[in-house]
C-alpha cells in the first residue's frame, strides 16, 4: 500500500485530518514534569532526554485516537544534542506503536549522491550497520532546492518501502513570498513551477486512491494560492502547517482538499503541545491536548461537510 493510501485508511477511520506536532520546547514543558530535572533548564543532556520522551509519551497517548499522524520536527530534538536524536528515534518508535503515522519533520537534501545517504537513513531499512534494529518514520519534509537529481532517492526509496516524502512547495513562514512568489519567463511563481514538479514526480507512484506517496508542504498562511496547488497537484497529498499559533484558521486549511474531502492533513504543534497553558488552573496537559486535538478535527470536519469542493471551485 503507497503511502498515501495508508494516511488516507487512517482519515478513513478516524474521520480526522489532523497531524500533531511534537515540538518539545523545555521551558513550555508543563512544570511538574521537568522540576525534578533543571527547572528552567534541563541539568543534563540525559535529563532533557527523559523528559522529552516523557512529555511525548502523554501526547501521543492523550491524541492517539483522534490524529492520523504526528510530526516531530528534528531542531526541537537536535538542540540537546545525540540526546535529543536519541529522543527524536525513540519518540518515532513510541508514536508507531500507538498506530500514529510519524512524519519525521527534516527538510532533508542535497546533491543526488548525498541525498542518497540521507534517503537511506530516514526511509530504508538497509542500514549501514550490521545490527539492523532500525524505526523509519513513515514520511519526511525534503526540500526541492537541488531539483531532480536531489528527489530522485527519496522516491526510490518510497516505492521500494512504501514511505513517502512532503516537498516544500509553500511555507507557512512570513517571508516565504520573498522567494516561492517570485514569477518566473513563463508567469508561473516559483511555487507554482515546483508544484508542477511535484506533480510529476509522483506520477507513475499513484495508489489505489489516486494519490502518490511525493506530498507538498503547503502552509495555511497562503489561502489565496492553495486552491492553485491543489489543482496542480490532484495527486500529492499536503502537509498544512500554519494552523493555530501562526495564525491559520479553518477557512485557510479547506482549500487544500479535494472533492472527496481528502488530500491534506492539518498539522498544528504549540496549539495542542501546550494547549494546557490556556487553563489557568491545571497543568494536566495530556487533557488540554486531547480536547485541542478533538476541537481541531470537529472544526475541520464541519467545514468540510459544508464545502468539500471549495477548492476547485476557486481554481476554475
Ligand atoms: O512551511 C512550514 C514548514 C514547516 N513548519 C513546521 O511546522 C510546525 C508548525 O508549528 P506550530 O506550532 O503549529 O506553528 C513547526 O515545527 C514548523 O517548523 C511550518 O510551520 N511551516
Amino acid at each position: 500500500m503507497n503511502f498515501a493510501d495508508r494516511i488516507i485508511e487512517e482519515v478513513l477511520v478516524k474521520k480526522s485530518h489532523v497531524c500533531v506536532g511534537l515540538d518539545p520546547r523545555w521551558q513550555r514543558i508543563p512544570r511538574s514534569l521537568r522540576k525534578n530535572y533543571g527547572g528552567s533548564r534541563p541539568d543534563t543532556a540525559e535529563a532533557a532526554r527523559q523528559v522529552i520522551e516523557a512529555f511525548n509519551e502523554g501526547l501521543l497517548e492523550a491524541v492517539k485516537d483522534t490524529a492520523v499522524a504526528v510530526k516531530p520536527q528534528i531542531a526541537f530534538y537536535e538542540i540537546y544534542g545525540e540526546k535529543g536524536i536519541e529522543a527524536f528515534w525513540n519518540t518515532v518508535k513510541i508514536a508507531q506503536n500507538k498506530g500514529l503515522l510519524v512524519i519525521g519533520d527534516v527538510k532533508r537534501n542535497d546533491i543526488g549522491s548525498t541525498a542518497a545517504a540521507y534517503s537511506r537513513a530516514y526511509l530504508e531499512n538497509s542500514s549501514p550497520v550490521r545490527d539492523n534494529d532500525r524505526v523509519l518514520p513513515d514520511a519526511i519534509t525534503i526540500n526541492p532546492y537541488f531539483g531532480s537529481d536531489g528527489i530522485e532517492p527519496f522516491l526510490q526509496s518510497c516505492e521500494k518501502n512504501d514511505r513517502g516524502v512532503f516537498i516544500l512547495v509553500r511555507t507557512s513562514n512570513p517571508s516565504a513570498a520573498e522567494v516561492q512568489d517570485q514569477k518566473l519567463v513563463d508567469g508561473a511563481t516559483v511555487g507554482e513551477k515546483i508544484a508542477g514538479m511535484v506533480a510529476e514526480w509522483g506520477d507513475s507512484l499513484k495508489g489505489e486512491n489516486g494519490y502518490s506517496p511525493v506530498g507538498a508542504v503547503v502552509g495555511a498562511s497562503c489561502r489565496e494560492e492553495a486552491a492553485e496547488l491543489r489543482a496542480r497537484m490532484s495527486s500529492s497529498y499536503f502537509l498544512v502547517p500554519g494552523y493555530g499559533a501562526q495564525g491559520g484558521g479553518v477557512e485557510d486549511v479547506i482549500p487544500c482538499f479535494d472533492y472527496e474531502g481528502l488530500g491534506a492533513l492539518v498539522n498544528s504543534s504549540r496549539g495542542i503541545d501546550y494547549a494546557y497553558e490556556k487553563d489557568e488552573y491545571s497543568d494536566d496537559y495530556r487533557r488540554a491536548a486531547k480536547k485541542a486535538v478533538q476541537d481541531m478535527s470537529e472544526k475541520i470536519n464541519s467545514a468540510l461537510a459544508e464545502d468539500p469542493g471549495l477548492a476547485w471551485e476557486e481554481a476554475e
